[in-house]
């Protein structure tokens, strides 16, 4: 039930409070309350996704980015890369950033996850015991256009009874063709895979996303549906942010959230992400002492770690001109056919925009002149490591984002030689006629270099600042199994909590990771 203020709830006080509806805290809130009897108040400070016309339909997606929907933030100046800041863009709406993200469905690799059982020394979060979780998540669909997807997807590896839709694209795209003839051509290099979220994800294939009949499917949509937001036992509160977690009387236990006078009986879950969590956690007083006790922030748990470790995906956007006009830009650049195919999707629920944004950029506002093909260039398990630290006593401050990109030359050595492939695949037959001009005439190491600082952005991905370790150890800030190091009542559930990236888009491992907490809170519980 969605209430506007606290004052709504009645039966206080409530079992779990879930701070964040975003991809954790909307699974979390939804799974502890499949049992009537346990009662919860999920809070989120963004507003209702409910009406949201571009956060419904898929290809509007850029229209998101610096809207009412983001928390806006900006990072500091990032030294590698010419002390240039960059947008942090991050879900302020129910579903947080998955109302707000390009859908792309990736799991990771079988590999990372078993590095994740390894660093955490908990077998639970190895791939083959995760699977279970995978398919409680993924209810596979088929596209909009119900081409026929044989040899484009295993359906061996996939869920079909879970809650966020998954599917294949749902409008053909002018390049199709030519990609998959190109993996053909060079598959030695660029083989074609039949299915990236198969525990294998090297080489070149069909994009999944979290997509339902033309429509994104969030952790709004999916987890919060109204079968589910109408649940007696689930409370949820729009538009509220929280400031900061309460220590209750017994020293060591939090189970409070300022704003409340009457707090979790059993437990505050933090689902904020990576970039909030840390930040309620240090103004709650969890974090590294000497860096609370310079602004002077009440220090409650010395916990070094929080905010450590951030970690983040930067990846260049190469823009290449082609002899096409059947390209985004062409949509982006003309008003009255972007209302002609929104109203196609309103009405028929076809059309462009039933896809994620790709080959071209429905950006906003679109360039000027020129259809391009964008293919862009990632570094998916990067090694720099960046923090998120506070200026300020004030808890409605931002934190600083310092990603600290490029600040390992390995991650630089992967965008450049990335690009470097990227110029063989387009070099397949498949191509000819199809590209006038490079997004850029550097090719030595040092004019790379100078393309990279002036176009480097982030993934909006970033994840670790509240890192799993295992028991015991004196780094990191929650156990395996997501409760805060020595505390009492606390638990995170969000990107925040990953040791390391799966190589990968983050909404599903977050998904995952949320799936197995709600058990292993159901189980603390006996719930
Ligand atoms: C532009 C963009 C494109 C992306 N594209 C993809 C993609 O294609 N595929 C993919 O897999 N991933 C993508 N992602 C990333 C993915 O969506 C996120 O990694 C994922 O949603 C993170 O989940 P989370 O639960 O950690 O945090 P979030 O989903 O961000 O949820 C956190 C929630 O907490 C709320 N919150 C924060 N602070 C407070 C507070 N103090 N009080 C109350 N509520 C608070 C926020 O408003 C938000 O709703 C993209 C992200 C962006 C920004």
């Amino acid at each position: 039930v969605v209430i506007s203020t606290l004052g709504d709830l009645v039966d206080q006080p409530v079992d779990f409070i879930v701070v964040g509806a975003g991809a954790g805290g909307s699974v979390i809130a939804n799974r502890l309350t499949e049992n009537l009897d346990v009662s919860v108040l999920l809070i989120e400070a963004g507003g209702s996704n409910e009406g949201v016309l571009d956060v419904a339909v898929p290809g509007l997606e850029s229209f998101l980015i610096n809207s009412a929907w983001d928390w806006n933030f900006t990072s500091t100046p990032q030294n590698a890369i010419n002390n240039r800041t960059l947008t942090v863009s991050r879900g302020f709406i129910l579903g947080g950033t998955t109302s707000i993200n390009q859908m792309v469905y990736t799991r990771g690799s079988s590999e990372d996850y078993d590095r994740w059982a390894n660093l955490t020394d908990d077998e639970g979060w190895s791939w083959d015991n995760l699977q279970k979780y995978i398919r409680k998540n993924e209810r596979f669909t088929p596209p909009v256009d119900h081409h026929n997807t044989t040899g484009q997807f295993d359906p061996s590896v996939h869920g079909f009874d879970g809650i966020v839709s998954v599917s294949l694209q749902g409008f053909p795209n002018g390049i199709d063709n030519r990609t998959i003839e190109a993996t053909r051509e060079l598959s030695a290099e660029f083989p074609y895979n039949l299915d990236m979220n198969s525990g294998f994800q090297l080489g070149i294939g069909w994009v999944q996303a979290t997509i339902g009949d033309g429509t994104r499917s969030s952790s709004a949509t999916s987890y919060l549906a109204p079968s589910f937001i109408s649940r007696p036992n689930l409370h949820v509160l729009p538009n509220t942010r929280v400031l900061r977690i309460l220590e209750t009387e017994q020293s060591g236990s939090f189970r409070m959230v300022e704003l409340t006078q009457d707090g979790a009986s059993k437990e505050v879950i933090i689902s904020a992400g990576t970039i909030m969590t840390p930040h309620i956690l240090m103004h709650s007083g969890i974090g590294d002492f000497e860096e609370l006790e310079s602004l002077g922030i009440k220090m409650i748990h010395h916990l070094p770690s929080v905010g450590k470790n951030l970690t983040e995906q930067p990846i260049v956007r190469n823009k290449w001109l082609v002899n096409s006009t059947a390209t985004l830009e062409t949509i982006a650049r003309n008003d009255t056919l972007l209302a002609e195919v929104t109203e196609e999707w309103e009405r028929r629920g076809m059309g462009p925009l039933v896809d994620p944004p790709s080959n071209g950029a429905l950006s906003h506002p679109a360039p000027a002149t020129g259809n391009f093909l964008t293919f862009s260039t990632a570094v998916s398990a990067p090694t720099s490591r960046g923090t998120i630290s506070l200026n300020s006593s004030d808890p409605l401050e931002y934190p600083l984002i310092n990603f600290n990109l490029f600040s390992s030359t390995f991650d630089r050595f992967v965008v450049r030689e990335a690009y470097r492939m990227t110029k063989k695949f387009l070099a397949a037959k498949s191509w000819d006629g199809y590209i006038l001009a490079p997004p850029t005439n550097a090719t030595t190491d040092e004019e790379l270099d100078e393309y990279i600082n002036e176009n480097a952005a982030t993934e909006n991905h970033p994840v670790g600042t509240a890192a799993m370790s295992p028991k015991g150890a004196t780094y990191g800030v929650v156990d395996p199994d997501l409760r805060i190091k020595g505390l009492a009542g606390l638990r995170i559930v969000d990107a925040s909590v990953f040791p390391r990236f799966p190589a990968a888009h983050t909404q599903v491992p977050v998904y995952i990771v949320a799936e197995r907490a709600a058990d292993l809170i159901k189980e603390t519980w006996r719930i």
